[in-house]
């Protein structure tokens, strides 16, 4: 039996299964209550066996499951462990059962239940150390859920052979994984060092920063520099900070095109490292503000992006939403067959007077603390961060925790306690994931860094469910829509009756009782019950529902069902989303039970499981134990 509450215009109550959420044009006046037998013989036939309708095919299928109704399973969660992974490179391509199945976390389901997948999500940095095909698996058997590309380094062709090797990770072993790609933007930075991986400046080391190009190979102690008025703009006692103070120097004499430069803080020196100078103690930010926030390198970067599919765009250095805003018109026009996400990274002094315009505009952010730690004092950072978590959660939209997290991984295979306490942090904030930079890209140890994210995470995210703690302040609502309201309330509604059954009065579903409600906040009061169910479970066609339920950060996983392949991997950035691909109808009932028999027949969920089902083609919430 299952309980659910339905949304509805009291002349089309009795419809209520059927009603697709686009007839609610008009203000919803009441609420009812209705009982419904799920079907009791659910059969364990393949889904490509399943008689439910389905909806027209999307130009965003997957090649090989295009003309049936396909189920992929998820790597929103957690990872298997090193002794299992030969067995999951093997065996997760069998179609026997009509089904495609990522093994990772269809492993993970069975072995720990649902309280103990992973909510955080995990983006690894692609470079020199991970680019081939079993590197960029390994990734994905240990939990990556976004690859990112910086298009600061590397070729056009380097980076399409990544993203085809993950889209092929993607449809031969069933993972979801998306794909970033990170602009490079209009900052000053320096060359790539003429094809080393490195050069050190020791502490009083004269070095020279110019605008020449060199033919051959870089002369002694010089660094080239991206932009041609470096000489002109920059002068005698500035200090001059590389990669947002790993190294430091000072201006000490200007000849023609060459800059003479005092090392006073030594370090590693890498290819094209960000620039920028501070005079009297603060940054110079005149410079940087003539510079357009998308290059016109950037633009042809983007255009290789649409015609890849990438996933998301991260566009550098955002100083207002006027940008972002111009961006998504572009894509708009551009991107055939399935959106691209835009996410601001934050990190000049301009994207954070900004910063709530900026967040509204885009799909994310990220708060991308390696140059945000170079434009305001370090120790401002940690606030900086809490506030645009704050900001991301309260609007809805995902946001990323980036740079450094261990970034003494890149050398050791042992994180400090210093990082993972960094990590713990990120986590304990509930953003929605932590990034990899150089740990996963050129570091000695990526697979260990990834295992170090996800092991931290697990804990942390066990730590705030065991010790109980909710969030005291209510979310802000959001929707402008009545529509959009509703959806949010039965969201907001949802992740409460997900709470942790220990810490709940468990209500038991046989005995309730149904009721009809008048006023739409009785459903709160339902809701404060705490049913403790094990998870939720979101019927989306755009993924909005979806990230309004994460939003919740509920204790319960939420198993998101959506139509596209592209859909699915952007719902991977976001927290608590264990994205799966099955075509569905607007037929919940029918939905529901075709969900059931298939995750049953895979051993992923089991009879008495207590599930809550929301939709968004059908304003609903449905309370039901897994027959
Ligand atoms: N596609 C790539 N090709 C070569 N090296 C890369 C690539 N991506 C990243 N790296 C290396 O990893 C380091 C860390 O990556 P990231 O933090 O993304 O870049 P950056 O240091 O420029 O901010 C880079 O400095 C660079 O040395
Ligand atoms: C993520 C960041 O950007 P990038 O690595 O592209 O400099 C950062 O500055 O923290
Ligand atoms: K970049
Ligand atoms: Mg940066």
């Amino acid at each position: 039996m299952s309980q659910s509450i339905q949304f509805s215009t009291p002349s089309r109550t009795t419809h209520l299964l059927h009603l697709p959420q686009s007839r609610f044009h008009r203000p919803l006046t009441s609420f009812s209550f209705r009982q419904f037998p799920l079907t009791s013989s659910v059969k364990y036939t393949s889904i490509r066996a399943s008689s439910s309708p389905s909806p027209s095919p999307s130009p965003d299928l997957d090649s090989s499951s295009s003309s049936s109704q396909v189920l992929h399973s998820p790597n929103g969660t957690g990872a298997v462990r090193a002794e299992e992974r030969s067995v999951v490179a093997t065996a997760v391509s069998t179609d026997t059962a009509g089904i495609e199945v990522d093994t990772v976390t269809e492993a993970e389901l069975k072995e720990n239940g649902f309280r103990s997948t992973r909510r955080t999500k995990l983006i690894c940095t692609i470079g020199p150390a991970t680019c081939g095909f079993d590197q960029l698996e390994a990734l994905a058997v240990g939990g990556m859920n976004v690859a990112r590309l910086n298009m600061c380094h590397g070729t056009r062709d380097w980076h399409r052979g990544v993203i085809r090797s993950v889209r092929r990770l993607n449809e031969e072993k069933g993972f979801a994984v998306a794909i970033m790609m990170d602009t490079e933007g209009s900052e000053i930075h320096m060359g790539d060092l003429g094809g080393e991986s490195s050069a050190k400046a020791e502490d009083g080391e004269i070095w020279t920063f110019t605008v020449r190009a060199f033919d051959s190979s870089r002369p002694e102690s010089t660094i080239s520099v991206s932009y041609d008025g470096f000489a002109e703009d920059v002068r005698v006692g500035d200090e001059l900070l590389v990669d947002g103070g790993m190294v430091r120097f000072e201006v000490i004499e200007k000849i023609g095109p060459d800059v003479k430069c005092l090392c006073t803080d030594p370090g590693l020196l890498l290819p094209r490292a960000n620039l920028t100078f501070w005079r009297d103690g603060s940054l110079v930010r005149e410079r940087n503000a003539m510079l357009p926030t998308i290059s016109s390198k950037d633009w042809l970067d983007i255009d290789f992006g649409i015609a890849e599919g990438v996933d998301f765009i991260a566009v550098s250095f955002v100083k207002s939403a006027e940008v972002i805003n111009h961006l998504k018109s572009y894509l708009a026009a551009r991107a055939r067959g399935g959106e691209i996400g835009v996410i601001a990274k934050i990190e000049s002094i301009d994207s954070l007077t900004n910063l709530e315009e900026i967040i509204l505009a885009s799909d994310g952010a990220m708060v991308a603390r390696g140059d945000l730690g170079a434009q305001i004092p370090l120790e401002q950072v940690p606030a900086a961060q809490q506030r645009i978590v704050k900001v991301c959660r309260s609007l809805n939209k995902p946001v990323i925790v980036a740079s450094q997290l261990l970034e003494s991984m890149i050398e050791y295979p042992t994180p400090t306690r210093a990082e993972v306490a960094d990590v713990s942090e990120a986590v304990r904030q509930r953003s929605d994931a932590l990034m990899l930079s150089g740990e996963s890209a050129m570091g000695q140890f990526p697979d260990k860094a990834l295992t170090v994210l996800r092991s931290v995470s697990l804990r942390i995210e066990r730590w705030w469910r065991e010790e109980k703690r909710y969030e005291s302040t209510p979310l802000q609502a959001i929707g402008s829509t009545f529509s959009d309201k509703i959806s949010e309330e039965i969201c907001n509604s949802a992740a409460k009756m997900g709470i942790n059954k220990n810490s709940a009065s468990f209500v038991s579903s046989k005995t309730k009782s149904f009721v009809f409600f008048s006023h739409f906040y009785q459903i709160q009061k339902l809701a404060a019950n705490n049913l403790g169910v094990d998870a939720v479970f979101v019927y989306t066609k755009n993924g909005h529902m979806a990230s309004l339920v994460s939003r919740c950060r509920p204790d319960c996983p939420i198993f998101a069902f959506t139509t596209t392949t592209s859909v699915r991997r952007r719902l991977n950035l976001q927290w608590g989303l264990i994205p799966f691909r099955l075509s569905f109808s607007e037929d919940m009932e029918s939905n529901l039970n075709k969900t059931f028999s298939l995750l049953k027949s895979r051993g992923m969920i089991k009879s008495g499981d207590l599930v809550i089902a929301v939709s968004d083609m059908l304003q609903s919430i449905q309370v039901m134990n897994v027959p």
